[in-house]
């Protein structure tokens, strides 16, 4: 199954660049994981928060087949430790789906023509973060839950 994570907007942030490139490279042993940047839109033209929204949205339905998991990570999702998390992406592989697609939003969060598609959401917290940090935050998750479910240590230590 290749997994996508899907964002908006060049991170920008050499610490957190550096940082997600470490654990992707670290995701590549386990892992057909792969992170898309959608354009951001904001700079372009003067839009009002909701038509970057459903710009961002068409942009992000846009990569994302019938046939695809959408998955939104969103404050207000659904949260899990992260033991429960890498059963949840056990319970996603089982699936057998070709592409399984997470997604964090721009500035503003999601359009409603995303949240329609979505087949779920998840939360890292019930505390904000940004959209360039959260991106940091979930690969290191993944690759967390996929040491877990190879029984490595990187968890426990
Ligand atoms: C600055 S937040 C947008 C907040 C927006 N006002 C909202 O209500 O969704 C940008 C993106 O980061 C991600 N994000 C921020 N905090 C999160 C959290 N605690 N759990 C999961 N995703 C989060 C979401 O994908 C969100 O769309």
């Amino acid at each position: 199954m290749q997994v996508t994570l899907l964002c908006i907007g060049k991170t920008g942030k050499k610490f957190l660049e550096d940082g997600e490139q470490e654990y992707l490279k670290r995701l590549g042993h386990y892992l057909s994981f792969q992170m898309q940047v959608i354009p951001d839109i904001k700079q372009a033209k003067s839009l009002s928060e909701t038509q970057i929204k459903q710009k961002e949205g068409e942009l992000i339905l846009d990569k994302i087949g019938v046939s695809d998991t959408l998955i939104l990570l969103d404050e207000r999702g659904k949260e899990f430790s992260s033991m429960e998390f890498s059963q949840y992406l056990q319970d996603q592989f089982n699936r057998g789906g070709k592409q399984l697609y997470f997604v964090i939003g721009g500035p503003y969060g999601f359009s409603d023509s995303v949240y329609q598609r979505a087949n779920g959401k998840i939360s890292l917290s019930q505390m904000t973060f940004s959209h360039q940090m959260i991106r940091l935050f979930f690969i290191e998750q993944v690759y967390r839950a996929m040491t877990i479910l190879k029984n490595e240590p990187y968890h426990h230590q």
